[in-house]
């Protein structure tokens, strides 16, 4: 890697290290996401996707390295974590100033296909319209990078291909940087720009996917499965 202009980057990480006990779980790694960047990370079980995840997310300390981000950071999980006693506003807006706030959310749950359900409560919603909660929480406050755990991880097919859908239009909107977290190869070859895999404590691999070709798609998700350890014979048709 270059050297990188923080104007740019919704964040720039260098020489980051995280060791629990005698385990390295993250090794030097370097790492830019640009502003309205897509990226997906990839990686196999245990290689410390989510360690580096809440590292970048300010939830763990780390032990060497720098981060440095140009605006506030939110986080988006597999499971929504809306709080049950609050209407959806409530959940949208939380910490900020109530008037304002009821504005924003308004709008946020308009954008993410929920208007006029500021009144109602989580417990009224599919996982899908949670998730479609947690992700106008996240966009409200205008992050400068979004990190995305698996949010779509517990969703049956058809709705996460509208969240797909839907998430690429709201980072087209607000431009965010996005740090998606998957096990799922096609999810990362149909929303990201950039794959990454994660090895050893690094980013192994960095691969553009946004000008992708339909023809060279199947090639690609057989690069990532082998990358990832899984060889198939005719991964195209898998
Ligand atoms: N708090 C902790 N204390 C000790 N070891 C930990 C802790 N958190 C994670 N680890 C270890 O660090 C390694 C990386 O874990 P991490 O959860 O980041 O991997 P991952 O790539 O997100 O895995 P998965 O894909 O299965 O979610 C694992 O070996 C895990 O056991």
């Amino acid at each position: 890697m270059g050297e990188f202009s923080p104007n740019s980057h919704a964040v720039v990480v260098r020489g980051l290290r995280r060791q629990y006990g005698e385990r390295v779980v993250i090794d030097g790694l370097d790492l830019a996401i640009g502003t309205g960047e897509f990226v997906a990370l990839l990686g196999e079980s245990g290689c410390g996707k989510t360690t580096l995840l809440r590292a970048l997310a300010g939830l763990d300390e780390a032990d060497d390295g720098t981060i440095e981000s140009t605006g506030e950071i939110a986080v988006v999980f597999q499971e929504h974590r809306l709080m049950a006693w609050l209407p959806l506003w409530e959940n949208v807006a939380l910490g900020m100033n109530t008037a304002t706030g009821r504005v924003l959310a308004q709008n946020a749950l308009g954008e993410v296909g929920l208007a006029g359900r500021e009144n109602d409560w989580p417990l009224n919603l599919s996982g899908g319209q949670a998730q479609r909660v947690a992700l106008a929480r996240a966009l409200v406050r205008e992050p400068g990078l979004l990190l995305l755990d698996e949010p779509f991880a517990a969703l049956d097919a058809l709705t996460r291909i509208k969240m797909h859908v839907l998430i690429r239009e709201l980072v087209a909107r607000h431009h965010p940087g996005v740090l998606l977290v998957t096990h799922d190869v096609d999810e990362a070859i149909a929303i990201a720009d950039r794959i990454l895999v994660m090895r050893s404590g690094k980013i192994a691999i960095s691969l553009d996917v946004a000008r992708e070709t339909e023809a060279g798609r199947g090639p690609l998700r057989a690069r990532l499965l082998h990358e990832l350890g899984v060889d198939v014979p005719d991964a195209a048709h898998v």
